[in-house]
């Protein structure tokens, strides 16, 4: 006990219970395995590498997770109900998905949406990704900001915050903008309406941004202010750069050769020329991106799922309560 005490006590205070992938996995407990084969393929992005043994192991653990933490905000809303003695509707449970470009967001975005939709509890899953909400490139442009996609000031970082807060009131039909990775661009007049959900996963960069000091030095509101709970998908930044690389050399094969491709002119891009291309993308705006704004909201999240280079997580890092 003395020595169990002392070896524990030599650890560096963290406010994170630290978990093995085998540790995580067991946490599954009974949970059943809801989805098949072939829609996991359906929902899996370009060179994201998870496959069923990856569900069972991570994400249906992490799907546990969130019903338990569901259910106890459930009961939380009935304290606070008769706390007030008045009626207020109870709102969308909001999870925020926060990483690097290239790291996966999406797809485990995609792979919660359907794991949560899968218990009886909260079927209504909406995701919206805050891609959306980028500024148009006619206004980037005149912002002299398209070399800075993707950064907090490329952002309508007031729509953001509005629309999170919405949701976050209870309000019937939310809507978002839509952003094409194809053109490249804000799709116009195209909107994703979130009506009545009892999950919202929101997925982006800088979900866990902080609060923007404001001229007179107070911070406003950040959106993560209005997360019930978050997940920042980690890994080291020299895979992540081979994985962003990689994936636009699939690209130029497929995407990049459709006529409505923003990237078109990369099509035609030799190897090596199309490595120099994504590698000047990776080390011009991602890569520092990933360095001044992404990593450091980390210690921000609750769940820290950090991957190893063959795209499998190997260690979970949960925010004590
Ligand atoms: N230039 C592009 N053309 C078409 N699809 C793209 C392009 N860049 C990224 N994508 C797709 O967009 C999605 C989001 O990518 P990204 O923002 O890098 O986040 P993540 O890899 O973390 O999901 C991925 O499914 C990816 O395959
Ligand atoms: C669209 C993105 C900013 C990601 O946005 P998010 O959904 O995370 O808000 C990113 O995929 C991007 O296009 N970055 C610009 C540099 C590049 O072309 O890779």
């Amino acid at each position: 006990m003395g020595v169990a005490m002392a070896e524990h006590e030599a650890q560096p205070l963290s406010p994170f219970v630290d978990l093995t992938r085998s540790e995580w996995a067991r946490l599954r407990d009974q949970t059943p395995l809801p989805l098949t084969a072939d829609e996991l393929e359906e929902l899996r992005g370009l060179g994201d590498e998870v496959d069923l043994d990856e569900v069972r192991d991570i994400y249906l653990p992490l799907s546990r997770l969130l019903n338990l933490h569901v259910r106890g905000v459930a009961r939380l809303y009935e304290a606070t109900k008769t706390f007030l003695g008045t009626y207020a509707e109870r709102t969308p449970y909001v999870i925020g998905i926060g990483g690097s470009v290239a790291v996966g967001k999406s797809t485990i975005a995609r792979l919660l949406r359907l794991l949560l939709a899968r218990w009886p509890d909260h079927p209504r899953v909406s995701l919206v990704t805050t891609d959306g909400f980028l500024l148009p490139n006619a206004e980037l442009e005149r912002r002299q900001l398209m070399q800075r996609k993707g950064f907090p000031e490329s952002y309508d970082r007031r729509a953001l915050l509005r629309f999170v807060a919405a949701v976050k009131s209870g309000a019937a039909e939310v809507s978002a903008p839509v952003y094409s990775h194809l053109t490249y661009d804000i799709v116009p007049d195209e909107k994703v309406v979130v009506r009545h959900p009892d999950i919202v996963l929101l997925e982006g960069l800088n979900v866990l941004q902080p609060a923007r000091p404001r001229e007179n030095g107070v911070s406003g509101l950040a959106v993560s202010d209005f997360f019930d709970f978050s997940i920042y998908v980690d890994a080291a930044a020299e895979d992540i750069r081979q994985w962003y690389v990689t994936r636009f050399l699939r690209l130029r094969e497929t995407a990049f050769r459709r006529p409505e491709s923003y990237f078109r002119r990369y099509a035609e891009l030799d190897h090596d020329a199309a490595v120099a291309q994504a590698e000047h993308l990776w080390d011009t705006i991602n890569g520092p991106n990933l360095n001044q704004n992404i990593l450091p909201t980390r210690g921000r999240a609750t769940l820290v799922l950090s991957k190893a280079s063959d795209h499998s997580v190997q260690r979970v890092r949960l925010r004590k309560i």
